[in-house]
């Protein structure tokens, strides 16, 4: 993992305020109707740039994103239109399938499994790196009963890499009793949030963590943008995640399901506002 530590680290400190490791800031820094040019429209494919408002998952978030995937990406602007974006988003891609597979890797020894449990269904793996903007907004906007900058929610594939800057506003509630508490940006590290996969197929030893974006405690009354990245893991789609049992006696709590109509399923129902250009 030595060298996944020093990518990370690399990650983080480009990430933070005034850089641009993956031009994320470049790329949401032009034109809406420039960015609708590469609008996602096909919630299976998953890939291209989302308008503030586009995705919908039962409240109001304030936040725009550019989804990219490992093979197949029509929606990624050209090296004419944003040199360089395509080169160091498909490299920092590639960093964070390393990272995240090594990340699997010790979860499977933690847990006692095999230690290449996580290989045998991640061999054709192609997970999700968003990035987020989330504009500057007035605070009392995001504060307003069903918006935020994200509202609640489980990620629903096995685990995330989540980068973000030092604006703060991640907030985590991993026991789901309302309760949550901030995830402060920590220089040089990376979250790592357990999904829903995850906790179907451990049978509940691992919770997929409940978390959202707020407004950080302290701030004014005008929040500044914000910036972060996450990376949703995957299995492969033909992957079938059954429960896995440990104790003479354990119940299964989960059906069996297929990885990949568990991956369209969940993602078809944040893009219940997508609309035909
Ligand atoms: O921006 C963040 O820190 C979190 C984003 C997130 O939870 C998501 O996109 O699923
Ligand atoms: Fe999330």
């Amino acid at each position: 993992m030595r060298s996944s530590v020093s990518f990370v680290e690399k990650a983080l400190s480009d990430c933070g305020d005034g850089t641009d490791v993956i031009q994320a800031k470049t790329f949401f820094d032009q034109p809406l109707q420039k960015k609708l040019r590469w609008r996602l429209q096909d919630a299976e494919l998953n890939q291209g740039y989302t308008a503030d408002g586009d995705e919908a998952n039962g409240g109001v978030d304030h936040k725009e994103s550019y989804e990219h995937r490992r093979f197949a990406n029509p929606c990624c602007p050209a090296e004419a239109d944003l040199p360089g974006f395509r080169t160091t988003i498909d490299n920092f891609y590639g960093q964070c399938l390393s990272l995240g597979l090594g990340v699997l890797k010790c979860l499977a020894m933690a847990m006692d499994l095999r230690d290449n449990f996580f290989d045998d269904i991640t061999k054709r793996a192609d997970p999700q790196l968003r990035l987020l903007h989330y504009p500057a907004i007035d605070k009392w906007i995001i504060e307003q009963e069903g918006h935020a900058r994200v509202i609640p929610h489980t990620d629903f594939g096995l685990c995330t890499l989540l980068f973000q800057d030092s604006v703060g506003g991640l907030e985590v509630d991993p026991f789901h009793t309302g309760d949550f508490k901030p995830a402060l940006p920590v220089p040089g590290t990376v979250l790592i949030n357990i999904a829903d996969l995850m906790q179907r197929l451990t049978n509940d030893r691992c919770r997929s963590t409940m978390h959202r974006v707020v407004s950080p405690k302290a701030s004014g009354p005008m929040l500044p943008a914000r910036y972060s990245m996450p990376f949703f893991i995957h299995p492969d789609p033909e992957a079938t995640i059954d429960p896995i049992i440990k104790e003479a006696g354990e119940v299964k709590r989960y059906q069996t399901v297929n990885a990949g109509e568990w991956r369209t399923y969940n993602t078809r129902k944040n893009y219940m506002n997508l609309t035909s250009p």
